[in-house]
């Protein structure tokens, strides 16, 4: 074979590179580090869209990635390669084949314009498709039919009605009336006659609006339900901004308050099932799910190397991970497999239901059909979705058919306005022996209840009423079936916010629900705070309403046992148990490791975490309320950077009471909850607050635990488990973790690998002698950034510490049938 051309090696063409790369700087001038340097920057330099290929001479023409890239020698020299035929790479368009993943080399004209089509169709999707609006919106006076109201679709969603008035005003154009909600990408405008609606259409539609968006003008058409019915009356509530506008109210056949719909032409078309929406998988079988699933995150983690080597310093050697990732195909490391999920049908253990409008205009409660910003508010039952158990149907079916005699109205996404907005219903499992897994239902012990509404502007007596019938009605609905339906709970949710996305403190009320009928509403200070249990490694765990637990109980047992695995965990092991929510991992792994920090910052989970401790006699856990952000440096600091000897420390503990607190979580009242504010740990037991540090320590020198597990205990193994909400971990977390130079091993569960590798990337890329400061000072691009960018610049501003190498990876499916599935990866240094 001819030998590569040098430039392909050693100088990669420009597009290959990162422009913003600054040139090498060289620190240290002594020949030994300018070859070292040198030495790295060329192995740095290489071609990068390619990690995949090696740099051994051309592979036979039989290999996967053959002619998969384009030669960018043979581009830049206008068609000549010293390789001739005998290239790896393709000599032009013609010459391409597509890579081992279906996908094309993204420099190529062919995944340009596949780019761009999929660009087309999505923007396509949104006008026709996408736009599904079931609920009403006031707009003064005009019928949809009538010819004079426009859907103005690809609208900046920051946009409210104001800023679409100014922007038509701003055309010269002539209206009547215009509503835009801001937060979706849809509008309508209203026009006093034929001829401004000729003029608006030819003006705007195809123009350009805010961020490249093409506008498109739509008809506004009455959804098939509609038709025949004339509008009735005007919305009791006025919408949100002050416009009372009355343009598509329309009654339909089934509801007595008559919601209406905006549609723009051509919607009702194309729209998907609720099971194509909810899910997209389920068309597969559930070995090509997986396999699907592998791919997909495969792709994910390679932008982890591509970016970690975009943001090494120059100067800075390549990391050995980053080198050897050529020999696994641009990945950052091996990605072992995907872990299946035990149960595939019906594995929710919580769903959570929308009350809206479905396209027929029937009050459901199930899933909506897209996304709300896009303009679809139309709801469908559950019925078809293979995720959801049929204890879960069954109770949405009883919630429905309450509401088609409910005085109240549903929710409407569009005028925030109306009384009932979602049901959760939430299932708690006894223990379960492997036939059961197989008939997963036998195993559901518990159901709890959660029904959320907004009371604001309803009479109370009213709601009372409401609610009770509504009890009574879950109560018989769960008796009629054969066997009886669990059902532990019913609470109500009060919120008023604009999305069906409640904070943890959104106010609850417990109904207590009598079998025989009588119902009754308790306010929550009068009754216990219900709960539901679960079990997962034979552990017991109470679950309060708004506590976060995994939603697929048996996979996540595989989950948490597979990060002990890979944690590498024994006697002398500090486990940090990083965003622990109800305790799960650290208290499953506890009997592995010497001592367990959680840190949590929902404090009913956390009052749940140490209840689950107590109830399974697990006595070396601690679990902090707070924000990860906010208490993770302090009590690094506290546990890491004590002095080693025992009684030097005891000593300490007892004389700084206030502010270091040596307690077993598990032992005290389940009530109690530890925040930490100003680095300082609080107690809040039962209301009152100060610090309590005496009183717990005499607790636990009662209970004998304060010598065997103290803060200044010195453990040789420190680790962390994070397992951080989709949003991933937050730079404060990330730079604590990166510079605590006593944490060797970092097991990170993500359920969103995006977010993963942008944590990782921080994580992982070598940092300079000296940091970069004010990198990020007067940067307003960030907003504009991908992840993966936003991380390679903070990564810049890291402190100069060891970086994490990645591991090994694996993937867990908890979401059969969705594109979702939790991806644990192993960080060491
Ligand atoms: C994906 S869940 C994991 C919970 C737990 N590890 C489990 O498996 O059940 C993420 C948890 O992080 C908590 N959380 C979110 N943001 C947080 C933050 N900034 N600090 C601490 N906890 C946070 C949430 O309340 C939630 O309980």
């Amino acid at each position: 074979m001819p030998e590569s051309p040098p430039t392909k090696t050693l100088n990669p063409p420009m597009d290959h590179q990162d422009s913003s790369d600054p040139p090498v700087p060289s620190e240290d001038p002594s020949p030994s580090s300018l070859v070292d340097t040198n030495l790295a920057e060329k192995r740095k330099r290489e071609p990068e869209p390619d990690p995949e290929i090696s740099s051994d001479p051309a592979p036979p023409p039989q290999h996967p990635l053959w002619k998969t890239s384009l030669c960018s020698y043979f581009r830049r020299t206008g068609g000549s390669c010293s390789h001739g035929e005998s290239c790896r790479y393709a000599h032009g368009e013609a010459e391409l084949r597509p890579r081992p993943d279906h996908t094309w080399d993204p420099t190529s004209e062919r995944a340009k314009k596949m780019a761009r089509t999929e660009e087309k169709e999505k923007v396509e999707e949104a006008e026709d498709g996408g736009i599904m609006m079931t609920d009403a919106l006031d707009v003064e006076g005009e019928e949809p039919s009538s010819g004079l109201s426009k859907c103005f679709v690809n609208l900046p969603m920051k946009w409210s009605s104001d800023n679409l008035r100014n922007f038509l005003s701003e055309q010269g154009l002539l209206f009547k009336s215009a509503k835009k909600k801001k937060g979706m990408i849809v509008g309508f405008v209203n026009f006093e006659n034929a001829e401004q609606v000729k003029i608006a259409v030819k003006e705007l539609d195809g123009k350009s609006v805010g961020n490249n968006r093409t506008l498109k003008v739509a008809d506004v058409i009455p959804r098939p339900f509609e038709k025949n019915n004339k509008p009735t009356h005007k919305s009791e509530n006025p919408s949100l901004d002050g416009d009372h506008m009355n343009m598509t109210e329309a009654t339909n056949n089934d509801e007595a308050d008559g919601d209406g719909s905006l549609v723009p032409s051509g919607s009702v078309v194309k729209c998907k099932s609720v099971r194509d929406v909810v899910t997209p998988l389920a068309h597969m079988t559930y070995s090509d799910q997986l396999d699907h699933k592998k791919n997909s995150l495969a792709q994910t983690l390679k932008r982890l190397t591509r970016n970690a080597r975009k943001a090494c310093p120059n100067g800075v050697s390549l990391p050995e991970w980053i080198l050897n990732s050529r020999e696994i195909g641009g990945l950052p490391c091996k990605l072992e497999g995907i872990i299946e999920s035990p149960l595939v049908n019906g594995y929710r253990n919580k769903c959570e239901f929308s009350v809206g409008c479905s396209l027929q205009g029937k009050h459901t409660v199930g899933f909506l059909l897209g996304n709300f910003r896009e303009g679809v508010t139309a709801v469908q039952e559950p019925l078809d979705c293979p995720n959801v158990s049929r204890i879960a149907c069954r109770y949405a079916t009883v919630f429905q058919e309450f509401l088609l005699h409910s005085l109240f109205p549903v929710w409407n996404r569009l005028n925030n306005t109306g009384f009932w907005r979602q049901l959760t219903v939430r299932e708690g499992r006894r223990p379960c022996t492997m036939t059961e897994v197989e008939k997963p239902e036998t195993s559901i012990a518990e159901v709890m209840l959660i029904v959320q509404v907004c009371t604001k502007d309803f009479d109370d007596g009213q709601i009372k009423d409401e609610i009770e019938r509504l009890a009574r009605e879950f109560s018989v609905g769960s008796t009629v079936e054969s066997p009886p339906l669990p059902l532990t709970a019913l609470v109500i949710q009060d919120h008023t916010g604009i999305s069906n996305a409640a904070p943890p403190d959104a106010p609850l009320r417990y109904v207590f629900i009598n079998k025989g009928g009588d119902c009754g509403l308790e306010l929550a200070n009068d009754v216990a705070e219900p709960r539901i249990h679960d079990y997962i490694s034979n552990l017991r765990f109470s679950i309060s309403p708004s506590a976060f637990f995994q939603v697929n109980t048996l996979a996540a047992e595989k989950l948490y046992s597979l990060s002990g695995d890979w944690a590498g965990l024994g006697p002398d092991t500090l486990l940090f148990d990083v965003c622990c929510g109800t305790g799960t991992i650290g208290l499953t792994l506890a009997h592995r490791v010497g001592m367990v920090v959680g840190i949590e910052m929902n404090a009913s989970a956390v009052s749940d975490a140490q209840r689950n401790a107590e109830i399974n006699g697990i006595k070396n856990c601690r679990f902090v309320c707070g924000k990860a952000e906010d208490v993770i440096g302090s009590l690094m600091k506290e546990y890491l950077s004590l002095p080693h000897k025992q009684d030097e420390s005891s000593e300490m503990s007892e004389n700084k009471e206030s502010e270091v607190v040596s307690v077993d979580r598990s032992i005290s009242s389940a009530d109690s909850v530890t925040r930490i504010e100003d680095n300082l740990i609080v107690e809040h037991e039962n209301g009152s607050s100060a610090g309590k540090c005496s009183k717990d320590e005499a607790q636990l020198q009662k209970h004998g635990t304060l010598e065997s597990i103290t803060p200044v205990q010195q453990f040789k193994n420190v680790v962390a488990i994070v397992d951080p909400p989709r949003v991933g971990l937050h730079p404060t977390v990330i730079k604590v973790l990166r510079t605590q130079s006593r944490l060797r091993r970092l097991v990170y569960i993500s359920c969103n690998p995006e977010s993963l590798v942008a944590n990782a990337i921080e994580l992982c890329t070598p940092s300079l002698d000296k940091t970069e400061k004010g990198t990020n000072k007067n940067n307003r691009g960030w907003k504009n950034m991908s992840s993966a960018g936003l991380a390679r610049h903070r990564a810049k501003s890291m402190p100069n510490s060891e970086p994490f190498k990645p591991v090994k990876a694996m993937a867990v499916d908890l979401f059969p049938h969705t594109p979702h599935c939790e991806l644990v990866m192993l960080l060491e240094r």
